[in-house]
């Protein structure tokens, strides 16, 4: 059976107390393989190992520790195929999926961050023979990167690539739920050079190896991305020690359709925008609010599209939508549609489980839902499902539209559809969400700033807005 190690100066490493948990598909229902279950021991070792070689790391030039970036860029293009097969192994997603997203997005985060460090300037301020003010950013030091499992190669990539890049020395907790490619990572970041000790990778669960994390004294900075109670939990651990905190959580994304778009491309991307990797995405657009003389049209296109979306075997190149990631978190989308149901609800697609036949007899496979006549405010509206369950509503005018739009907790995302360029801008800019986009979902340049407003999160990633989270601005004021 496969058994994952800890990545810790270098070394594959077993956990201290020599504990695991199950790595299970959860397409089968079948435990593959054990993962370390690591605690404070384990955690302390990998922060001393970051600690050791952050004085060496940093002192590499920019060019130099963006050109092991590439590398390992390189290498995970090289091995995509094993990658692509273990992040749907653990996490239940199509293959293909994991083939043309999540893998060659973990590619693109080095190769982005590998060569952006070379772009990075710093400010100066002139006082005109009176005083030159230079800023210096210094990497912060041994740094936490903590991810979920719904992206994961993705996502965890996506922080600890801009702390290598700044010089930053990292110890990394991938989820516990799916922890295969970052185990996978690890092999690949030695053969790219990376020296030992720059890159840790600790498995574990959030109570245990993460808390740990958090709580460690040598760490001076938090990336995290995951649900948004646990985001409240780690910035209330976080604080009394003063750690920078960069947190990207939940959404309850609002998906605006106005009677003028172009009817098919938005019908076309609000079932990718729904239901993607199961509608496990954070930035996924859950509640559909379209313009009432064009909602039936709407309606009917979408409902045909989603009666359409092939639920299957995560192998099968025909499979559109795989399992859910666990059958925790299948229960908890299941209370949810039950929840719709009693807030009265019409169900109008979907609803049910799916036993696919075969290999996947035993696996987590729910139906896309759909659901329509829920007020804006009731709690399926308002809170995080994080799964293919979605809500549609006719709204009449725009004021309507922007209302309901930004009357949750969250403000990560927001997709708006509009011919009308000058009603474009006006709406984005009402929107309080920290990513919009107009006539497109999940369109990204690496290069702006991405993250939530709002309980969506704190701080944002991407470009250089991630280099300058894992730096410390210094000013150097020379009087001439
Ligand atoms: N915004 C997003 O991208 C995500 C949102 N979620 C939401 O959160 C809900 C809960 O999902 P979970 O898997 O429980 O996510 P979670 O937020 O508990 O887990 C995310 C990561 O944080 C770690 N973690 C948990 N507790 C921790 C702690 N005290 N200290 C340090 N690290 C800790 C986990 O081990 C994992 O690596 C989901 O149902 C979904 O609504 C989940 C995953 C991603
Ligand atoms: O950076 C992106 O492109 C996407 C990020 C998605 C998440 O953070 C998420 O689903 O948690």
């Amino acid at each position: 059976m496969l058994q994952l190690c800890n990545f810790i100066n270098g070394e594959l490493q077993p956990p201290a107390a020599g504990r695991y948990l199950p790595l299970l598909n959860p397409a089968t229902g079948q435990v593959f393989g054990q993962v370390p279950n690591s605690d404070a021991a384990d955690v302390d070792r990998a922060v001393q190992a970051a600690t050791a070689a952050f004085p060496a790391w940093r002192a590499l030039p920019a060019e130099e520790r963006g050109r092991r970036l590439v590398r390992l860029a390189e290498l995970i293009d090289q091995n995509l195929e094993t990658l692509a097969q273990a992040e749907s192994q653990d996490n239940g997603k199509p293959l293909s999926l994991a083939r043309t997203l999540d893998i060659p997005r973990a590619a693109s985060n080095f190769a982005f961050f590998g060569t952006a460090a070379q772009h990075f300037a710093t400010e100066t301020h002139l006082q005109e023979g009176v005083a030159l003010n230079y800023t210096v950013r210094h990497p912060v030091g041994v740094v936490a990167c903590i991810s979920p499992w719904n992206l994961p190669l993705y996502l965890f990539t996506w922080k600890i690539a801009p702390a290598l890049a700044a010089g930053c020395c990292v110890v990394a907790k991938p989820s516990e739920v799916t922890p295969y490619t970052a185990f996978l990572l690890s092999e690949l970041s030695r053969e790219a050079g990376l020296l030992a000790g720059v890159l840790n990778i600790v498995h574990g669960t959030g109570p245990g190896a993460g808390q740990a994390l958090v709580e460690h004294p040598g760490i001076r900075a938090i990336s995290f991305t995951g649900g948004t109670a646990t985001g409240a939990h780690i910035a209330r651990t976080a604080a009394p020690q003063f750690k920078k905190l960069s947190l990207e959580l939940g959404g309850k994304n609002p998906n605006l359709i106005f009677a003028d778009c172009d009817l098919d491309a938005a019908v076309q991307t609000s079932i990718r925008s729904s239901f993607a990797n199961q509608g496990q995405i954070c930035l996924c657009g859950s509640r559909i609010f379209v313009e009432r003389s064009v909602y039936e049209p709407f309606k009917a296109a979408f409902l045909a599209q989603v009666q359409a979306l092939t639920v299957g075997d995560p192998l099968e190149a025909s499979t559109q939508q795989g399992a859910i990631v666990s059958e925790a978190h299948l229960n908890k989308i299941l209370s949810y549609i039950d929840l719709a149901h009693q807030e009265g609800g019409r169900l109008l697609a979907g609803g049910q489980r799916v036993q696919v036949p075969g290999r996947c007899a035993e696996g987590y496979f729910l139906q896309p839902t759909v659901f329509e006549g829920l007020a804006p405010d009731c709690r399926v509206n308002q809170e995080e499902i994080f799964g293919p369950v979605v809500t549609l509503t006719p709204f009449d005018h725009e004021e309507e539209a922007l209302t309901w739009a930004n009357s949750t907790d969250y403000g990560l995302s927001a997709t708006v559809w509009t011919r009308d360029l000058a009603r474009a801008h006006r709406v984005a800019h009402q929107l309080q969400a920290g990513v919009v986009w107009v006539n497109t979902w999940l369109h990204r340049d690496l290069r702006t700033p991405f993250g939530g407003m709002k309980n969506s999160g704190l701080g944002r990633e991407g470009g250089l807005e991630a280099l300058r989270f894992f730096t410390e601005a210094q000013n150097v004021c020379v009087k001439l």
